[in-house]
């Protein structure tokens, strides 16, 4: 990314667009949106907004589930890979993918530099921190074997929400990085709403957003 370039970075609710402005203190380089819920959100968002400015940067960024083992609740994950775990066929095998079926690419990478760089500086500060996949998902996990499934599936994964590979792909359209950060509100499992740690990784999203002003 060009050195002072400006950063978009799109959330899916206002909560989260909220956590990262009071992390980023006010700078004007950064420029944060709610863009909805979901991949077709977030990318119309995100193309929306890049149509609209000049950015060296695209960051999806929010709550997200941790898979066990990986992300724990209340740690961040820096994404090294945006991908779409829903698109594909369910066939007489298994689930397979788009990209397995010859019909289209699931997965962004995240420039690999940028995300140790990121990691390091946020586990500096403190914060727990892990890097790995993002799945990007169209139904939050809701049972074990669901879990089971995606894990067995995408050994790298470490997290899931539903936003980053939309992000990823429009600013891939227009030639520009893209990164996805996670704070941790819940395992990915059974689903337990009430038990979804919200405040903790919305403070987690702050804090890691003040070091995005260090890094990028
Ligand atoms: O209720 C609230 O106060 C509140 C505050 C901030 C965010 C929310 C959301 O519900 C955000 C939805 C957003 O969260 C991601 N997410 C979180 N956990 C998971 C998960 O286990 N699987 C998939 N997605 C997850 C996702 O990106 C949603 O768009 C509520």
């Amino acid at each position: 990314m060009p050195p002072g370039a400006n950063v978009l970075i799109v959330t899916a609710v206002a909560a989260e667009r909220d956590a990262v402005l009071l992390g980023l203190q006010g700078s004007r380089r950064f420029h944060v949106i709610a863009a909805g819920a979901g991949t077709a959100a977030a990318a119309a968002g995100t193309a929306a907004a890049l149509a609209a400015g000049s950015y060296g940067c695209v960051i999806s960024a929010g709550i997200g589930g941790g898979f066990p083992g990986r992300a724990p609740v209340g740690s961040l994950v820096v994404a090294s890979e945006m991908l779409d775990a829903a698109l594909g066929a369910e066939t007489p095998v298994g689930f397979r993918s788009a990209a397995e079926l010859g019909f289209g690419s699931v997965s962004v990478l995240a420039p690999g530099g940028t995300v140790q760089a990121l990691a390091a500086a946020l586990a500096a500060a403190g914060l727990t921190v892990s890097t790995g996949t993002v799945l990007t998902v169209s139904t939050a996990t809701g049972t074990a074997g669901t879990a089971a499934e995606l894990a067995a599936r995408h050994p790298q994964a470490a997290a899931e929400a539903m936003e980053g590979h939309g992000v990823a792909v429009a600013a891939q359209a227009l030639g520009i990085a893209a990164l996805e950060l996670r704070a941790i509100s819940n395992p990915v499992g059974p689903r337990d709403r009430a038990a979804w740690k919200i405040k903790e990784a919305l403070d987690a999203l702050t804090a890691a957003a003040a070091i995005l002003l260090e890094v990028l």
